[in-house]
């Protein structure tokens, strides 16, 4: 009698579970809807308060193939319209994975607004928390910085000696991880790069900020001693103090030579004369380098992964360098070289196709949308996922071989989204690109390497890379 009693109890607790959301968020919606002719997007909301995260874990922790997440909701909703609603993340939220709808909610920056949940991390003035007009100016004036042409120049020249020294030193360790030290030699061209600071004990101590800022912005941001996010916020101030100091040396100095990143946000003037506030320079220059560091340092090791996995395609990769090669494999090589080498830009973007470092962008629904005929509530989250429309076979042939040949051709219009679209496209992207094909560059010319783990699994959370943080043994050729 018991057993019945607490099956059915059981079946009617799970039933309310199952349906919570639904009554909750939908219904309401379902009504106001019913009088119009917009429905909502098909799909469901999951349990109370934590959706469909347990779905999403699994598919993206457990089982290690997050497009499945999609595929799996494809299957059970059919692809009418390329989204499906959900509650992710502590909030309904719309997901969406067609080039065409991406398009859309990128290119509409006044109905989608792009928002971090730790936006203290990055600075109330930096590019990523402003918007609208307050958006484009200080845009302007970063991507001024980083892409101005004798800015991009200094890039060749300044992060070639820092590899080919960090390639040396790899080749003499025999083994080495390539995610730990691609992590170490990115960061320490990034201080050259952007604020001017040589490797050593100082910079190591910047660098373990950083690593403690980002862990925090993928935290709960819950302001306790102990927690990741508190922690964070001590990193924050820390970097705010040295960039503040570092900003007030410049200021002193009596000629300033515009020689880096932040010299740049400081200089350069918009179309009225002004120039950025020290608050401004500040947060910008934090987060320019958290956007930069962790993203660039992961598409280096996946381009060690992916051609030790791939000989083929180091071999022609190595016999278009070694025609470019000078002297001798240190010696550095010129960005007017780098774009006469045709096959080198197609594996950079390649690497960067199959690495999916960015797998999804987030943004929050300002006004209510519809869209062909569906509703997107005002309020919800949607998140677009980018790594979806390069790994969708539609977009894509054979998209899970790393074939940089299929680059012969561009991508069908909006396939190709890894940095992003519209008014908050990477700015870094350039800067990405150019990187790698110089370390493609010098590690082609003179090292071989082979994986220790040829059969890791991926992990995709935080961020896409092989488990054992890619194992290689390295030498010269
Ligand atoms: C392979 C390397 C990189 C990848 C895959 C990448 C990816 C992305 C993506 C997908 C976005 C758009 C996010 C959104 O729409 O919400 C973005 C924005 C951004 N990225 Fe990158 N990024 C890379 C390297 C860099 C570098 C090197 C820098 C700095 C120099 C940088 C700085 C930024 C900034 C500041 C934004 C925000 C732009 C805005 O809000 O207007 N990124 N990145």
């Amino acid at each position: 009698m018991d057993a019945i009693y607490f099956g059915w109890l059981g079946l009617v607790i799970g039933f309310v579970l199952w349906w919570w959301n639904e009554y909750w968020y939908i219904i309401p919606l379902k009504f106001k809807c019913s009088k119009s002719a917009t429905k909502l997007p098909p799909g469901h909301m999951g349990l109370p308060f934590i959706g469909e995260m347990i779905s999403f874990l699994w598919y993206f922790k457990i089982v290690r193939r997050p497009d499945d997440f999609i595929n799996a909701k494809r299957h059970k909703y059919g692809d009418e319209v390329g989204m499906f609603r959900t509650h992710l993340f502590g909030t309904p939220s719309i997901i969406v994975y067609t080039p065409t709808i991406h398009k859309f909610v990128l290119h509409s920056e006044d109905k989608f607004k792009a928002e971090w949940p730790t936006i203290e991390l990055m600075g109330r003035n930096s590019i990523v928390a402003v918007h609208g007009k307050a958006h484009m100016r200080v845009r302007n004036f970063v991507t001024n910085a980083i892409n101005r042409p004798e800015a991009l120049n200094r890039i060749a020249t300044l992060v070639q000696p820092r590899m080919v020294a960090a390639l040396q030193s790899w080749a003499q360790m025999g083994k080495i991880k390539a995610r730990f030290e691609t992590q170490k030699m990115t960061f320490e061209n990034i201080g050259k790069l952007f604020f001017s600071k040589e490797p050593g004990p100082f910079l190591n101590s910047l660098d373990k900020l950083y690593q403690d800022l980002l862990l925090g912005v993928r935290a709960y941001p819950i302001n306790i001693p102990g927690f990741a996010y508190h922690h964070a916020l001590q990193c924050r101030r820390k970097l705010d103090d040295f960039f503040g100091m570092e900003l007030d040396n410049r200021k002193n100095k009596d000629k300033v030579e515009t020689i880096d990143l932040m010299d740049g946000l400081m200089q350069i003037e918009d179309d009225d004369g002004d120039k950025l506030s020290d608050k401004e320079v500040v947060d910008n220059i934090v987060s320019l380098v958290a956007a930069g560091y962790i993203s660039t340092s992961l598409a280096s090791t996946w381009a060690i992964y992916l051609l030790a996995k791939y000989p083929i395609v180091l071999k022609k990769l190595r016999e278009e360098n070694m025609a470019f090669r000078k002297g001798s494999p240190e010696d550095f090589i010129t960005p007017k070289d780098v774009s006469n080498l045709k096959y080198t830009n197609k594996v950079v973007e390649e690497v960067i196709r199959m690495a999916n470092i960015a797998a999804c962008a987030f943004r929050k629904v300002d006004t209510e949308v519809d869209y062909k005929g569906y509703k997107i509530p005002k309020g919800w989250n949607v998140i677009l996922l980018l790594r979806y429309l390069h790994t969708d076979s539609k977009n894509f042939k054979d998209p899970m071989n790393f074939n940089p040949d299929r680059w012969n051709e561009p991508a069908k219009p909006g396939t190709y989204q890894p940095f992003g679209g519209g008014q908050r496209l990477c700015p870094g992207n350039t800067l990405a690109r150019i990187q790698l094909a110089l370390l493609l560059h010098h590690l082609s010319i003179g090292y071989k390497w082979e994986l220790i783990n040829p059969n890791a699994d991926i992990i995709y959370l935080s961020h896409p890379a092989p488990v054992d943080g890619v194992e290689v043994k390295f030498s010269k050729l």
